[in-house]
């Protein structure tokens, strides 16, 4: 019951992606549960939407993986009531084992409050 994507996690974000050319899609409106300081989302939910987007990519492709290693770069705040866009992609891909990806979040106004970059390992699926 994946916190990020499941439709049965009653407190989960139930995000549904799409792939659109190399890129990984999907769609968030936060709500004011989703906040830190007063209107805007919370930091560590962020990570989670950019996250949970990244592995998306991989799993579109049939990639089993774990999360390495990820930065995020916040710039501006995240405000809840409004429709976010979270975008990711691949840049590069190591012994088919190690990729490098990245991710960001797009607000109706085209600015970009938040990029991520993150390492994810392949795992054996059996270990999920
Ligand atoms: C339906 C779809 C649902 C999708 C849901 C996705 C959920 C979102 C994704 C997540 O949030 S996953 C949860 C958060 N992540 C974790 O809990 C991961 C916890 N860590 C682990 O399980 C292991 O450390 C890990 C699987 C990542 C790696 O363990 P391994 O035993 O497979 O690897 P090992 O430590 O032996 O390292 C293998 C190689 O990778 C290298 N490596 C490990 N960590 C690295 C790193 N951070 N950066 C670069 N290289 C790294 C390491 O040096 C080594 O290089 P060599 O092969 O050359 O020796």
């Amino acid at each position: 019951m994946c916190f990020g994507c499941s439709e049965r996690n009653p407190i989960g974000l139930k995000l549904k992606f799409t792939m659109d050319g190399d890129k990984c899609r999907t769609e968030f409106v936060a709500g004011e549960e989703h906040q830190g300081w007063n209107g805007y989302m919370h930091g560590g939910l962020i990570a989670a939407l950019m996250d949970e987007t990244m592995a998306w990519w991989l799993w579109f492709k049939d990639i089993s993986i774990m999360t390495a290693e990820m930065t995020t770069r916040y710039s501006l705040g995240v405000p809840v009531n409004i429709k976010l866009t979270v975008e990711s992609w691949c840049e590069e891909e190591k012994r088919d084992r190690l990729f490098f990806m990245a991710a960001r979040i797009i607000l109706p106004d085209g600015k970009v409050p938040v990029t991520a970059k993150a390492k994810f390992l392949r795992i054996d699926p059996e270990k999920l």
